[in-house]
């Protein structure tokens, strides 16, 4: 099979895809794979890490509000399509695959409209505004979450999870965090605020940063790529306590992963997908800046049943955030239940479930 996979912008939308492509390489010898994505979002530098041919277009999002802005917009989508179509038929895709993020939005409807078999994968509780779109061109609309049925045209949408679940569990152990400079034996609390970091998070964390000295845990603490350098002169100032390693970014999370024992982070689906399925509790800041407030949704359907603390970023200070931390991780009884409850929300087997998906499509055709 000939598969385009099309999604950008942050890690959320771009791991799942890459999850996919090694689930399908793994069941088809054959397949081949282009990724079409932008110059600008993290997915060229990632997904060409991974020796993926990668194909840029030129996109932005529209703007919720009425603006000149959004007539450029148009302009380039239908740039995009354009150029979509060629590259589709350049490489004779069999199937398309959208993950989300603007640029999908030209890359999918092309397929469509070109008759190609296509559908999209939405991570989160509640969808994006290129995936509405598309649900109505596309064959099948994948989610994650049954709360995001409602949006999406009925006889189109299965459940299938994130197929970065399923990746995940192919790590085990603390050999990622040993490579870190982290220790053995002691409890891990990674911190981190998805995949461009949070300076909300980073605020409180540097608030706390003399006090986690005294703790009997551990952090990894993850500022985000653009955070880094920030963070580093104030902790030239205050001091880096020995039981905190800090990193910009992560390029091996799964390995890191594996050997966690509370993670603090943003909301983000695909983040709640990889914790979830490997019994991790944690602590929820869901971002208030994303589209429809999606991410405190995502946080709930973990806290109400019990898998995750939920703090509101508006309630977030640096004593309420070790508060919270110290108030899982000392307490064996409150970690194994959260461990239980995150585990049985889980779905391992995601990558196949949207591997059987494609496959079918691409079948009746
Ligand atoms: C601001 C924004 O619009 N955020 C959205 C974006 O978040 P974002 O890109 O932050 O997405 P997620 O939190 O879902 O996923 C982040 C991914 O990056 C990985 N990672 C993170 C840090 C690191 O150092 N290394 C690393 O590999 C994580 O393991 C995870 O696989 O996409 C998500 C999935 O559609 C949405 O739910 C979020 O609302």
């Amino acid at each position: 099979m000939k598969i385009v996979v099309s999604g950008g912008g942050t890690g959320g939308h771009i791991y799942p895809a890459l999850a996919l492509v090694r689930e399908i390489k793994s069941k088809d010898k054959d397949s081949s794979f282009l990724y079409i994505g932008t110059e600008k979002g993290l997915e060229k530098e990632i997904v060409t890490r991974e020796k993926i041919p990668f194909k840029s277009i030129h996109i932005t999002g529209f703007k919720r509000k009425l603006s000149f802005d959004n007539v450029r917009t148009v302009a380039r989508f239908l740039k995009g399509v354009r150029e979509s179509k060629k590259m589709l038929k350049e490489f004779q895709a069999d199937a398309v695959i959208g993950t989300g993020g603007y640029v999908c939005g030209p890359v999918v409807y092309a397929a469509a409209k070109l008759g190609i078999p296509c559908i999209v994968h939405e991570q989160n509780s509640v969808p994006g505004l290129t995936n509405k779109f598309l649900s109505r061109y596309v064959d099948k609309v994948a989610i994650c979450f049954e709360e995001a049925k409602q949006f999406f045209p009925e006889n189109k949408t299965v459940l299938t999870g994130n197929p970065r679940a399923s990746e995940v569990l192919n790590y085990k152990g603390k050999e990622g965090l040993r490579k870190l400079g982290l220790k053995q034996g002691v409890a891990t609390v990674l911190v981190f605020g998805g995949s461009r970091g949070a300076r909300p998070i980073n605020e409180a964390v540097l608030k706390v940063m003399s006090e986690l000295r005294e703790k009997p845990y551990q952090v990894l603490y993850v500022t985000g790529e653009v955070h880094f350098e920030q963070v580093a002169r104030e902790i030239e100032m205050i001091g880096n306590p020995e039981n905190v390693v800090i990193k910009p970014y992560v390029n091996n999370m799964p390995e890191i992963l594996s050997g966690v024992d509370l993670a603090v982070t943003r909301a983000g689906a695909t983040t709640l997908a990889e914790l979830t399925v490997l019994g991790i509790p944690s602590i929820l800041i869901p971002s208030p800046y994303v589209t429809n407030n999606h991410q405190e949704k995502n946080a709930r359907s973990l806290s109400d049943h019990g898998a995750a603390e939920l703090v509101l970023e508006k309630e977030l200070t640096g004593s309420k955030l070790i508060a919270t931390i110290d108030s899982v991780i000392t307490d064996g009884k409150k970690l194994d239940a959260m461990k239980t409850a995150a585990r049985a929300i889980g779905m391992p087997d995601a990558a196949d479930r949207v591997y059987q998906v494609i496959k079918d499509l691409s079948k009746k055709n």
